[in-house]
């Protein structure tokens, strides 16, 4: 039977094929890199100092020899998606060459002990439970639930937090992660946004990552961490730093500038208008200082716009929020009262949005 729209060559089926294959086995790619990480690779690669061989790699992982031909399968692809090199080495002059593979700058950022190391964040963001309320998401599409993650825990994601200990120690170092290599930026090329502020609180700010680095690098800033009880729970703070448990819908103490990193884009248009005008009650004459995505479908290159779209949906999934562009964040700002802002697109796919009264 001729199809319904005539075929002219079968290549006109092939080709689209491959396109949606692409697409299907593409979470194959996340869990590769989720193996590797969990078997230490970066770490062992790092660790030899120069480039490694495969049964070099397999005895430094303790990985069953007869498996090692999988392990060249596992370096195949992630050399593919250029999360390790291969390289050819001989040991001395008359020697054969052989494979070898190193670390690259996006592998040398997974190494454990690499202070910017966003290990971390890549388990948390690929953990089984975390990944799970993607596969209800069909599901919540037909139903009432705020997001496909309280269709598939009949909870928020903070409420799931604080009753699973393990989830909220795993998602809040994943956040830690992400900050420590944010805050490195923030306070080597944003120091302007820094600079006369005597007060400032960090809504939202996990385990106070973002706050010791600002703290740290402006020891005559009073700096307070906001977070949910069970968050700063335990937490101690330092001589120009303290942790408060509390509610930023209900109350934020009282400061020259509050940051909200990662923390408008959990949010509805409705909860982030009522979170930042609880930050304009806080500021007085201040700012407010955002670090979040400023989506632009149109002049962004590819890979940025396909990161960007993941999290937008993943905010969807997860949190009920959003990935906003730049009006949407303008008609936000103008919603909560605010009447100006600047944004400094310095953190890739993330800009800083200083927001002002
Ligand atoms: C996505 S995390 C970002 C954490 C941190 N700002 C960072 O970027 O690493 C969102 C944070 O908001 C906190 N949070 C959620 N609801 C909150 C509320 N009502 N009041 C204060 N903090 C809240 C969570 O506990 C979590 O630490
Ligand atoms: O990488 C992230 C992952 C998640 C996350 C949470 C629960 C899940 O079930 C899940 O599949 C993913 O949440 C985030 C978030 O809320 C942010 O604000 C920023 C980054 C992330």
């Amino acid at each position: 039977m001729a199809f319904p729209n005539a075929v002219d060559s079968s290549q006109e089926l092939l080709d689209p094929q491959s396109h949606v294959w692409n697409l299907i086995y593409n979470y194959i790619s996340s869990m590769s890199l989720k193996s590797a990480i969990q078997l230490g690779i970066p770490d062992a690669i790092h660790k030899h100092n120069n480039p490694i061989t495969l049964s070099q790699l397999a005895d430094a992982l303790s990985i069953n020899k007869a498996k090692s031909h999988a392990l060249f399968r596992l370096m195949r692809i992630l050399v593919h998606f250029k999360i390790f090199d291969k390289v050819n080495i001989s040991n001395d002059e008359d020697e054969d060459e052989e494979e070898a593979y190193s670390l690259t700058r996006a592998s040398r950022l997974l190494v454990r002990d690499e202070p910017l190391s966003f290990t971390p964040l890549a388990l948390v963001a690929i953990d089984a439970i975390m990944v799970d309320p993607f596969h209800h998401m069909a599901e919540w599409f037909k139903d009432a639930s705020p997001t496909p993650f309280f269709t598939r825990n009949g909870i928020n994601m903070w409420e799931f937090g604080a009753n699973d200990e393990g989830w909220n120690k795993l998602f809040n170092e994943g956040m830690s992660s992400d900050s420590q290599f944010v805050s490195s930026i923030l306070v080597k090329e944003c120091k302007h946004v820094f600079e006369g502020l005597k007060s400032v609180v960090d809504v939202g700010g996990g385990n106070g990552v973002v706050a010791k680095a600002v703290a740290g690098a402006f020891p005559g800033l009073k700096c307070v961490v906001l977070d949910l009880p069970q968050v700063v729970a335990g937490l101690e703070g330092s001589e120009n730093l303290r942790f408060v448990g509390g509610d930023m819908f209900e109350f934020i103490p009282p400061a020259d500038a509050v940051i909200l990193k990662w923390i408008i884009h959990n949010w509805s248009e409705e909860d982030c208008v009522r979170i930042l005008k609880k930050c304009k009650e806080a500021i007085g004459g201040g700012k407010v200082i955002i670090v979040d995505m400023v989506v632009d479908y149109e002049k962004q290159e590819q890979n940025a716009i396909q990161t960007q779209l993941c999290f937008d949906v993943l905010m969807m999934t997860v949190m009920a929020g959003k990935e906003r562009t730049e009006k949407e964040w303008a008609d936000l700002f103008s919603s909560a009262g605010f009447q100006n802002y600047k944004i400094t697109p310095i953190l890739g796919l993330r800009s800083v949005i200083e927001v002002f009264p």
